[in-house]
């Protein structure tokens, strides 16, 4: 399948169904609207799958791990080596990601874009496209035959986990260097203005902020990217963690799967997709609003709100299995509460509070 395919492929979400699953939650036993986002969020998906009741009980993180030329700029505090350790550390069950995942008893699944150096482990699935991408202040990060190629290993991800029964998914990264990256993404999509877009990553001094907004603005100089384009935003000042990302919202929207965003480096990925098709935002659920300053720009562009702020900014998908535990909330709410109708067919008592 060719991207153009994917694109026209994907479809709104089932109206029908969302207007049953909304009437479903209006008859529950507890005032209109009364569990706020939890109803929302059981609506949405009922628009996905065409289904009132639905189990979201199988869910997997995709970890999309990559480096990025642009480090040797000194946009990041940690060293690019730290992408391999911490890669293997998700892998060994030892990271964030791999804490949260557990207690939500969810899988992730960890995939090599471009690690620039050749780690193995017995779980890493390599999809090298290539040993990370060159430094963005230099030319493009990479071509758009790699952008596309990163673009499908997301997708076709996404088409294996549906085909295994997976029916909640979320998105996270690993890549020292990707929110430069994820701040060039936003200024070159929307024009926001450096100040607002840039913020201090994995760690970062003043000083070293100054140059990382300097960096990301001589990477738009050199590389000119269009707007209106977003293949060629990706390409150029993007990553391949990202790329993969993008990936992964088409694939959830194309197989119809809601799909959970973590914190910046993830949306701008979400950013790329719904400039790509619009309704890719459809089957996308925000889980916390990340401390990273870009998150905040990129969640207004997309038009989408967060429901969780825990001041969390360590990126991995460590908002995904945080955000799925609410999904399943969500899930159980439409399925495992009384309606009226049901409570007055046992009590002589029952009084309608709504
Ligand atoms: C030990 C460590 C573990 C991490 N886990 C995620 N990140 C996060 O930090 C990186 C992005 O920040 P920057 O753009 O400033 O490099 C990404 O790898 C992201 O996942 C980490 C960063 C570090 C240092
Ligand atoms: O919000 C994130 O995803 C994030 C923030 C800082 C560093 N890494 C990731």
């Amino acid at each position: 399948m060719n991207l153009n395919q994917i694109l026209e492929g994907i479809k709104p979400l089932d109206e029908s169904a969302k207007i049953k699953a909304s009437a479903r939650l209006d008859s529950l036993i507890k005032p209109i609207g009364s569990l706020g986002k939890l109803e929302d969020i059981a609506i949405q998906i009922a628009g996905i799958t065409g289904e009132t009741i639905n189990s979201v009980e199988k869910k997997c993180t995709i970890i999309m791990a990559a480096d990025n030329g642009v480090v040797d700029e000194g946009v990041s505090t940690a060293p690019k080596e730290i992408t391999a350790i911490q890669t293997i550390n998700i892998l060994k069950g030892l990271a964030g990601i791999s804490v949260l995942s557990r207690q939500a008893k969810a899988d992730f699944k960890v995939i090599d874009m471009g690690i620039s150096s050749n780690i193995q482990h017995k779980d890493l699935i390599s999809k090298k496209i290539k040993l990370g991408t060159e430094n963005i202040t230099k030319g493009p990060a990479m071509t758009v035959e790699e952008a596309i190629n990163a673009i499908k290993v997301g997708f076709d991800t996404v088409e294996e986990l549906k085909n295994r029964g997976y029916n909640l998914l979320g998105t996270g990264e690993m890549g020292i260097g990707n929110t430069t990256t994820s701040s060039a993404i936003l200024m070159a999509l929307t024009g926001s203005n450096v100040d607002e877009s840039v913020g201090k990553g994995a760690g970062m001094t003043d000083e070293g902020l100054e140059n990382k907004k300097r960096v990301i603005l001589k990477a738009l100089e050199i590389n000119e990217p269009d707007k209106n384009d977003p293949i060629d935003v990706l390409s150029k000042v993007g990553g391949l963690d990202i790329a993969g990302l993008v990936g992964c919202f088409l694939g959830a929207a194309y197989y119809r799967l809601p799909i959970v965003i973590d914190g910046v480096i993830s949306s701008a990925a979400a950013l790329v997709a719904y400039r790509m098709n619009p309704l890719t935002k459809e089957y996308m659920i925000p889980s916390h609003f990340s401390k990273e300053l870009a998150y905040k720009h990129i969640m207004d562009a997309l038009g989408l709100e967060s429901s969780l702020n825990l001041n969390m900014r360590l990126g991995e998908g460590t908002g995904c299995p945080l955000m799925f535990h609410i999904v399943e909330s969500a899930a159980a709410i439409i399925k495992e509460m009384a309606t009226f109708d049901e409570l007055s067919m046992d009590s002589d008592f029952l009084v309608d509070i709504r």
